[in-house]
């Protein structure tokens, strides 16, 4: 096993500009999903302490809301740079604290210094509009608005585990860009990724105040975060529970949030089987279904059942199972948590008739890729979010059954259709309640500029870039009066 790069190393917070070590005096494991040792610990940072960073973001963020677009732009392109430029170390690191291949961690990184530049260029062609009060009946010639819009103040971004990098600065960026300051509390298991972009950021030269980096445990400072009166905008990502907690403790602050999901892949008679199994078993298992927009169920015609589920069968057979450091597809899961549950959905359906054709194996964190045939809407695995490379499949004897258990579910995220008739699927894609709906093509979030939403159990609020920007930003109407 290679040891570890990021051997037992202390982390700092960082606040004001400064990298710190808590007054708490504790400190927080990172454990590996796949290493016996612990790889890292982190800040368990004080509630006086988020009081400081939140007071000190607030201070800097009316200098940094009055730089021009130009400089802040320049900021961000740094920023990009500098990812770039330690693109090996974080990708180890996101490696070694989620469990995914060196390869994908580094696309991860690339992918995030490509947002950071789309979203400066993006916001550097927001322009504002002006209005005559004349066309309204009645309203005056002489009043004209002028309508632009301004930062929120202090954004707080809280981020999953699954994509430490791009999915935080999917929020910090916008914010930036738009002259907000940031309070970031990225996941527990992610905080040492989280931690690196922040170096790269704070290698960028970035004023002091502007981002903060709070580590600590949801659980303990994430009510205090959520809550606190010096937060003007939520933007969060992570599991439904989470965000439905979240979401009542937060006060009159505008909330984006993009949850859980149980995207179905609806496979109708005339789909052309071997590409729709190769999407969906890219959907399905690739970093172990650990991603919102994975596959999470198949909703097949029983004509073209039988035959769909012996091309899924050989693939899921074929895909590479263990280690990350070794790029395969199936890798330990995040947490025996999570395997945990992974595995009590599988037997779940195993005693309830359902068939178990391949996988149903675990070695510590690690659930071998799982094939099941038969469920039925009675099982939990019919409705419940995995985030593990399992996937059931339900047979439905027409496209109306198909939609209405696609759209039973608590969850909204994405929908795939997979179809050789393009008005049927359109037709399909106007009854189905998701954010999105891909149409012969698995679900995922991206490319990074698509409106990317989830309805229902699966969030509120639109992130992609130009929408994420717009969410961290409001309105301002100046009116002149002319004489
Ligand atoms: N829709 C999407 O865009 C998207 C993307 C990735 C992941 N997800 C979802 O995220 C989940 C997996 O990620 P996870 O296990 O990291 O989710 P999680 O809900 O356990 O944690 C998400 C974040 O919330 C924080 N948190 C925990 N308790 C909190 C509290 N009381 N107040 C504020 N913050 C708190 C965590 O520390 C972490 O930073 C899955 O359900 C997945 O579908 C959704």
């Amino acid at each position: 096993m290679t040891p570890s790069i990021v051997a037992t190393r202390e982390y700092k917070f960082f606040m004001d500009g400064e990298w710190r070590e808590s007054r708490s005096g504790e400190t927080i494991d990172i454990h590996s999903p796949y290493l016996p040792e612990v790889i890292g610990k982190v800040q368990a940072v004080s509630r006086v302490e988020v009081d400081e960073a939140i007071e000190a973001a607030h201070l800097a963020q009316i200098k940094w809301a009055d730089k021009s677009l130009q400089e802040r732009s320049a900021y961000l392109y740094k920023w990009a740079d500098e990812l770039v430029h330690m693109q090996d170390e974080i990708a180890e690191t996101i490696m070694k604290e989620v469990g995914k291949t060196l390869a994908d961690a580094k696309k991860e990184v690339v992918r995030t210094a490509d947002f950071i530049r789309y979203t400066v260029g993006e916001a550097q062609h927001i322009n504002g509009e002006s209005m005559r009060g004349d066309n309204f009946p009645g309203g005056s010639k002489s009043k004209l608005a002028i309508v632009e819009r301004v930062p929120l103040g202090v954004v707080l971004a809280i981020s999953p585990f699954n994509y430490p990098v791009n999915l935080s600065a999917a929020k910090i960026a916008p914010a930036l860009i738009a002259g907000n300051a940031v309070i970031f509390k990225p996941a527990t298991q992610g905080a040492l990724s989280g931690t690196k972009m922040i170096q790269a950021l704070h290698k960028a030269g970035l004023p002091n105040g502007i981002i903060n980096l709070i580590t600590g445990r949801g659980s303990d400072i994430g009510d205090y975060l959520v809550e606190h009166p010096g937060i003007n905008m939520i933007s969060f990502t992570g599991g439904t529970k989470t965000g439905k907690n979240l979401a009542k403790k937060s006060a009159m602050v505008p909330l984006v949030m993009e949850l859980g999901g149980k995207d179905p892949a609806i496979v109708r008679e005339d789909a052309d089987l071997y590409e729709a199994a190769n999407h969906i078993i890219s959907g399905a298992f690739s970093y172990s279904g650990q991603r919102c927009t994975a596959i999470k169920r198949v909703l097949v015609h029983e004509n073209v059942a039988d035959e769909l589920v012996k091309q899924l069968r050989v693939e899921v057979e074929n895909l590479t199972v263990g280690s990350p450091e070794d790029g395969n597809t199936v890798v330990p899961l995040i947490d025996t948590k999570s395997a945990d549950f992974v595995e009590g959905l599988i037997k779940d359906a195993a005693r309830q008739g359902a068939e178990v054709l391949t996988g149903n194996k675990r070695e510590g964190n690690l659930i071998y890729p799982t094939l099941i045939d038969y469920v039925n809407t009675e099982m939990r695995i019919a409705w419940e979010e995995p985030f593990g490379p399992v996937l059931p499949i339900i047979r439905c004897t027409s496209d109306e059954e198909a939609v209405n258990i696609a759209n039973k579910s608590e969850y909204g995220l994405q929908t795939s259709i997979f179809t050789r008739d393009i008005n049927k699927a359109f037709a399909l894609a106007s009854k189905i309640e998701t954010g999105s709906v891909q149409i012969n093509g698995r679900s995922e979030r991206g490319p990074d500029h698509f409106p990317f939403l989830g309805v229902k159990g699966s969030g509120m609020g639109v992130q992609g870039i130009r929408k994420s920007i717009d969410s961290m930003t409001r309105e301002k109407v100046i009116v002149l009066n002319l004489s």
